[in-house]
């Protein structure tokens, strides 16, 4: 947030208007164009009024002002309309540049932070928020400038003609920016907690529509539902207390700065009286004070979508600036083989630290498990693995080099990550599967859903491989979904298959398929499973129990059953529970 307050926001649009400059600066030039020709009218009413005032007979005289009139109106409306349409391309231009750089943070952000904020939030902002600031930003240049420019003119004829009445005429000006301060003081705190409120409510509102099947589930239809209402509730309030606190100070700002006709006229009587100004010098200045009115009232308006536009802008400034990983372009050393080794490695979300120093090695082509309690650092192994984050300190090795020194996108494609809820896209099952490798044939993906005992119910969707899968493949069942994943996985082929253990759809039918799609998936794979029913890795090269962040023991079945207490513990009460399904 901080960087965004050292730029402003013209700078900041500028720096995203790359190759739309040029467009933007030829919208500034249309722009004052269209203002100019929209005060030269007043000179031209002018001296229709002196020619009147003087008896001026000829019609020619009078047809001639019209004419010039018109032209510039014409002029105006013509040139104000190429300057909004150049500046609406480039606007376009530079939200498209915007949304591109956004996107390609994110993947370049660790997965697990990306994981970590509500993807809602982010749709939010690289959709809406941005696409709120496309009005502001398109009228905002070239109206602002040229408006700005315009009352400036205005006022540097006025004192040509008479500078003493011009003074006088701007006698609310100070006065108004006074109430104008009053209105500013605390205006960035409550428009700061309008938009924390509105991001509130906006997340509620998501958890709310995604919790849905729980929050029916469990009854909590109610309570959700209060917290969505208050979400709302403090939303509107907050914008309540807002207008409220600036209501009084915005009206008198509004009334007060604009009213340099009522100040003008009383003083205008007077000089005329005493002969300090004559009849059309004096409607001339009253003319003219009516031009300084409306271009200011649309610099003002502009004012408070600026405000606006510069919250959007650290929103977005500071999805910009989160960390990286960092990881080279190129290769330098050639991975050897496919082992995966940890070294002293620690790791902690936010500040607390949740592994404490793991050092472990998983052999080429072996199955490992990791079991242990529940919160133990399990999965944070197997992400770390997956590099959705960076150890804090210590390494991870991939084939002998460190996995800091491959290229994201190399280290990637050696990785199958499996896990409970992988996310379906709104996308045909042929596409969702075919995710696994963009460059496979129909026919390979076909073979990766038979592999997997996917082809059968694919085959009795209503439009078969081209159904769509539905938002996080919602038209499908559960155990559909992850014999669907695990085909993507499987067309993936990638060496090292990180498998987080279902437990969610434990019906024995769906289970003997799931667990039948695995085996194909794993073959000739090394293999890291998170395992929570034990029975199903007792036959693993490997397992490493893990406990309070540590790795308590490792080594197989019959190792462990003689060395860990935990270990055994864990076992037994797995096989209890099994005598209990049992019986
Ligand atoms: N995204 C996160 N942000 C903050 N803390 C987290 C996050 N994910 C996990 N943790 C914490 O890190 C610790 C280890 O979690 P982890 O998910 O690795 O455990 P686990 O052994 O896989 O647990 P489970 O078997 O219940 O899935 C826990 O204390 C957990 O609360």
């Amino acid at each position: 947030m901080d960087s965004s307050k050292k730029k402003s926001t013209f700078s900041w649009v500028l720096e995203f208007a790359g190759m739309y400059k040029g467009s933007y600066i030829l919208s500034i030039i249309f722009a004052s164009i269209s203002v100019l020709a929209g005060f030269v009218p007043y000179f031209y009413v002018a001296k229709i009024v002196r020619g009147l005032v003087e008896g001026e007979k000829d019609m020619n005289f009078y047809l001639l002002q019209c004419g010039i009139i018109s032209l510039c109106w014409l002029i105006n409306k013509i040139f104000h309309s190429i300057s909004t349409t150049l500046s609406h391309k480039a606007t376009f231009g530079v939200l498209a540049q915007i949304r591109r750089k956004l996107t390609k943070k994110l993947s370049l952000m660790p997965l697990g932070d990306v994981l970590e904020d509500s993807s809602g939030s982010y749709k939010n902002i690289i959709v809406e928020r941005v696409d709120s600031i496309e009005t502001t930003l398109a009228h905002i240049i070239p109206e602002m400038i040229s408006n700005a420019v315009v009352p400036i003119g205005i006022l540097v004829i006025m004192f040509t003609i008479n500078w003493k009445l011009t003074l006088l005429s701007l006698i609310s000006v100070p006065l108004g920016m006074i109430f104008y301060s009053l209105m500013m003081v605390g205006l960035e705190e409550s428009f700061n907690n309008t938009i924390v409120k509105t991001k509130a409510l906006n997340d509620t509102a998501i958890e709310y529509i995604n919790g849905i099947e729980v929050i029916k589930a469990f009854g909590k239809t109610r309570s959700s539902y209060e917290k969505f209402t208050m979400a709302a509730k403090e939303g509107a309030d907050c914008f309540i207390e807002w207008m409220r606190r600036c209501n009084l100070w915005q009206n008198m700002a509004l009334t007060l700065l604009p009213a340099q006709l009522l100040t003008l006229l009383p003083f205008v009587g007077v000089f005329y009286m005493s002969g300090k100004v004559d009849g059309t010098d004096a409607m001339l200045l009253i003319i003219l004070t009516l031009g300084l009115v409306s271009p200011f009232m649309v610099v003002a308006g502009h004012m408070d979508n600026l405000k606006k536009t510069g919250s959007i802008i650290a929103e977005v400034t500071s999805i910009l600036e989160k960390r990286e990983l960092i990881r080279p372009k190129t290769l330098k050393k050639k991975p050897v083989g496919n082992s995966i080794e940890f070294k002293d490695v620690h790791f902690g979300y936010s500040k607390k630290e949740v592994l404490h120093g793991i050092n472990l090695t998983i052999k080429e082509g072996s199955v490992n498990a990791l079991v242990g309690p529940s919160g133990s650092g399990k999965s944070t192994i197997a992400k770390l693995i997956a590099s959705f984050w960076d150890p804090d300190k210590g390494r991870i090795t991939y084939g002998g080099v460190d996995i800091k020194d491959i290229p994201l996108a190399d280290y990637n494609k050696n990785i199958a990550y499996v896990s409970q809820d992988n996310y379906l896209f709104d996308e045909t099952v042929m596409e969702n599967i075919r995710m696994g490798n963009p460059d496979a044939l129909d026919e390979d993906v076909i073979n990766a859903a038979k592999a997997c005992g996917c082809h059968d119910f694919i085959m009795k969707l209503e439009k078969g491989y081209d159904t769509i899968a539905g938002g996080a493949g919602g038209h499908l069942s559960g155990g559909e979904r992850q014999r669907i994943s695990i085909a993507r996985a499987m067309l993936k082929n990638a060496p090292i298959v990180i498998l987080d253990e279902a437990t969610a759809y434990t019906d024995p039918e769906n289970e003997a398929l799931v667990q039948r799609s695995v085996a194909k998936l794993i073959t000739g794979k090394t293999l890291i499973v998170i395992a929570h029913r034990l029975s199903t890795i007792s036959l693993a090269d490997c397992i490493f129990v893990v406990n309070k962040g540590n790795i308590e023991a490792f080594g197989s079945q019959d190792e462990l059953l003689k060395k860990s207490p935990l270990y055994k513990q864990m076992w037994e009460a797995h096989i209890t529970s099994k005598d209990l399904e049992v019986a």
